[in-house]
């Protein structure tokens, strides 16, 4: 529990460990709101205070469409004073606990640094796709509907409404999605120097049809720069979201087209992303991917049935979770598109996993056999494998759309 008296030396001690460089006040002042002071952790050396951590209490979208309560674990340092002391670790199991206290079966992270998480349980559920797109030579061919969909400039403030309620459209369409928490929308709108790096204050172009008000909007910020041979700005995208194939591509094709620039960057798209199936020169946008969200199953019976299973399931888990021993053991999984139970049982295990793994593959954007095949996952009954790996599945790609 943070006192109200403590916020500023912990919000230091956070950012000090980031390397020290002051917020704005506006980003400040933002934090300050959203945090939940009354699930952060401090962790103290007598009056120095050398630890941070903290929750947030989400709902996090999983296939089929529930949103499955899940903490967001957050502000994790440990001053450069104190490291590996087992600072992390003291703080981790006190989360973990409360999580569990809390009955939300799920906890969720975007880490720092990949490495650090895993030996928690922490599996890499979902990833993101980077791009940097030469635009003087790639072009979008659009679905038919394109030119149906209008788009106008607004002032990112004004139309917020209006595009909060086509995000809130998404969510459930997606899973790895958070349900948007109140305040957390304004973080979409936040436009401080440090955001600009250079560029433009942030711009924002709405997409709409006839009769059905705002379909879609892209927000980006746009980065002059010439040379010898003219104009080469950068478009550099910071949030979009459309709610069909049309609107999409007539955001992503206004992108593509705006002048004076020759690229495009986008840092955190899904891996499903439409318009790269519009694209003509596929190796002129080079794509990337890089980790996002890490699941951790606090409460593997309860996450398990949360969710729902591609096609029908029966197997018996055998669950290895040195970090929270409550979930160790056998589980039975038994489900299919509509619903799921898992419960405890003595039954011959078919498959035998980490929790770990057990994270990786719960949206759906892991398969359990791409962990098999790393050896991760071992298969007890022939076939239980490939059987559980196509029911675990998801036909949309999870993706985070924003850190926390
Ligand atoms: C969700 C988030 O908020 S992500 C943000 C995480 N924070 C940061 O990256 C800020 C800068 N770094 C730090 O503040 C700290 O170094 C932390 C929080 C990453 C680690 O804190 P520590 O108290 O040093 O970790 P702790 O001592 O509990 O380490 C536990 C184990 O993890 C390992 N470990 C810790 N950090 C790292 C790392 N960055 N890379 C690899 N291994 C790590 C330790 O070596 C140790 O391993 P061992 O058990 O085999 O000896």
């Amino acid at each position: 529990m943070l006192r109200e008296d403590d916020w500023n030396v912990w919000y230091d001690t956070l950012l000090r460990a980031f390397g020290g460089m002051p917020e704005a006040s506006e980003k400040r002042e933002l934090e300050g709101r959203l945090t939940e002071h009354d699930r952060c952790l401090g962790a103290w050396d007598d009056d120095q205070l050398v630890g941070t951590s903290g929750a947030y209490t989400f709902r996090i979208t999983v296939p089929g469409g529930a949103a499955v309560p899940a903490a967001g674990i957050t502000m994790v340092s440990v001053a450069a004073t104190h490291r590996r002391r087992g600072v992390l670790t003291s703080m981790m199991r006190r989360l973990l606990d409360d999580v569990r206290a809390k009955d939300e079966p799920l906890a969720v992270l975007c880490a720092s640094e990949p490495e650090i998480y895993g030996r928690f349980g922490y599996g890499l559920a979902t990833h993101r796709l980077s791009v940097e797109v030469d635009t003087t030579r790639a072009r979008l061919s659009v679905p038919p509907g394109t030119d149906d969909v209008r788009l106008r400039y607004a002032a990112p403030a004004e139309v917020l409404d209006a595009c909060e309620a086509v995000y809130a459209r998404q969510v459930p369409r997606r899973p790895g999605m958070l349900a948007r928490q109140p305040g957390w929308e304004r973080l979409e709108l936040l436009d401080t120097e440090r955001h600009r790096d250079g560029a433009s204050p942030l711009q924002c172009v709405v997409a709409e049809r006839d009769g059905e008000g705002v379909i879609g909007y892209a927000r980006f910020r746009v980065k002059p720069d010439w040379d010898h041979s003219g104009p080469k700005g950068t478009v550099l995208v910071s949030s979009s979201e459309a709610l069909d194939p049309a609107a999409h591509a007539a955001l992503w094709r206004f992108l593509f087209d705006l002048d004076l620039t020759s690229t495009i960057v986008a840092r955190g798209r899904p891996l499903d992303e439409p318009w790269v199936q519009l694209v003509n020169d596929i190796r002129r946008c080079d794509l990337r991917v890089r980790d996002e969200l890490f699941v951790r199953l606090v409460d593997v019976g309860v996450a398990l049935a949360a969710r729902t299973y591609q096609v029908p399931v029966d197997v018996v888990l055998e669950v290895e979770d040195a970090f929270c021993p409550w979930n160790e053991g056998r589980w039975r999984l038994t489900g299919d598109a509509k619903g799921a139970s898992c419960e405890r049982t003595a039954d011959a295990a078919d498959l035998v996993l980490s929790v770990r793994e057990l994270g990786a593959a719960y949206l759906g954007g892991v398969g359990l056999a791409t962990l098999g095949a790393a050896g991760l996952v071992r298969e007890v009954r022939q076939g239980a494998l490939t059987e559980a790996s196509v029911a675990f599945g998801s036909t949309v790609a999870p993706w985070l759309p924003h850190g926390f």
